[in-house]
């Protein structure tokens, strides 16, 4: 079956002042229809680069190659109009920071109401049973629809978020750290309804976080990103059990489990490099305990649909 979104090759830079950006690095990533993906990384690798690159959005100074197909499409041959479509009808967004997305001084109903306006013709008292059911499955009372988004725990607006974003019935929803600010608590509750949503309408999931612990428990794959490149990609097992890139292994080891108190954040030693320098090498030579002469001097091989890691020592040992 054709792939939801299938990301070929994408290199995104910015040219600032102070010179060029070079955010993503020939990123391959896929997503099949009812999959759950998770993209993975410390923050400033590029994830939300990635994302707002699928959706066209934060384009300015931006130089992007590469090919984005959804649902078979190429992306970059839509027009604004297509685009504007596909965007909210098709590919929901829950962006980052987004439980202070919704307009707190316009009521629920009506935040919904209009989303539904944008994308379809439809009766009123349609769109109001339609985001009375979306409200029921997110577990918020349909009863307070007419209320404002203050009114709101911040848990319960990230659920409205969901609601929002599923509203349509999009192929694709993008999830960027919809998590992250919300007690471990709530987190564990919110990940799991975007989990059992997109299973219940069968929508396709890529969910973006820095955190591996708390997201992969949803996810059928996971994406390892560091510095803008895919480093390693899996099953949800594979990464678990038996991680193979150095930074996967540090990325695991980090942290306890969550729920295992008090929780011990140790981090990685080291900093990710410059988003301004070129590497010959591996980006990641500098915090690695195990590199060796080859990663200098030559790039390790790309991620692909085949080869799932990208470490001059995994292709080494085989
Ligand atoms: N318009 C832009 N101009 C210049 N640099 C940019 C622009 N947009 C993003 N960047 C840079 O791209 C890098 C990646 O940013 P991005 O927001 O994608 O990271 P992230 O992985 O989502 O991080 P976080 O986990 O903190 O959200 C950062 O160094 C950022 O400064
Ligand atoms: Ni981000």
């Amino acid at each position: 079956m054709m792939p939801v979104l299938d990301i070929e090759g994408l290199t995104v830079d910015f040219t600032a002042r102070m010179g060029t950006h070079h955010v993503l690095k020939n990123v391959n990533l896929r997503v099949e229809r009812g999959e759950i993906v998770g993209l993975i990384g410390e923050s400033g690798c590029g994830k939300s680069t990635l994302a707002m690159s699928v959706l066209d959005i934060n384009t300015r100074n931006r130089h992007m190659s590469g090919q984005i197909r959804f649902m078979g499409e190429d992306l970059q041959k839509l027009n604004r109009e297509k685009m504007r479509e596909l965007r909210g009808r098709h590919i929901g967004f829950i962006p980052q920071a987004s439980m202070n997305a919704l307009n707190p001084l316009v009521r629920v109903k009506k935040q919904f109401i209009e989303t539904i306006r944008a994308h379809v013709d439809m009766p009123e008292k349609e769109m109001l049973a339609l985001s009375r059911d979306m409200l029921s499955l997110v577990s918020i009372d349909p009863e307070r629809m007419n209320a404002f988004p203050y009114e709101f725990s911040g848990g319960q607006r990230q659920r409205l978020m969901i609601a929002l974003s599923m509203l349509l019935s999009p192929e694709l929803i993008i999830a960027d750290e919809p998590t992250t600010a919300l007690d471990a608590m709530i987190q564990l509750q919110i990940i799991d309804l975007l989990k059992n949503t997109a299973r219940e309408k069968n929508t396709s999931l890529l969910v973006i976080s820095h955190d591996l612990h708390t997201i992969s428990r949803i996810c059928d794959r996971i994406y390892i990103m560091y510095a803008g490149r895919i480093v390693e990609t899996g099953t949800k097992e594979e990464i678990l059990r038996s991680p193979r890139h150095p930074y996967t292994q540090k990325l695991l080891s980090s942290r306890l489990p969550l729920m295992v108190e008090p929780v011990r954040v140790k981090g990685i030693p080291g900093r990710p490099p410059s988003t301004l320098k070129v590497y010959q090498g591996c980006e990641f030579l500098e915090r690695c305990e195990r590199s060796f002469e080859l990663c200098r001097e030559k790039k390790p091989p790309e991620c692909t649909g085949r080869a799932r890691v990208s470490c001059h020592l995994c292709h080494v040992e085989g």
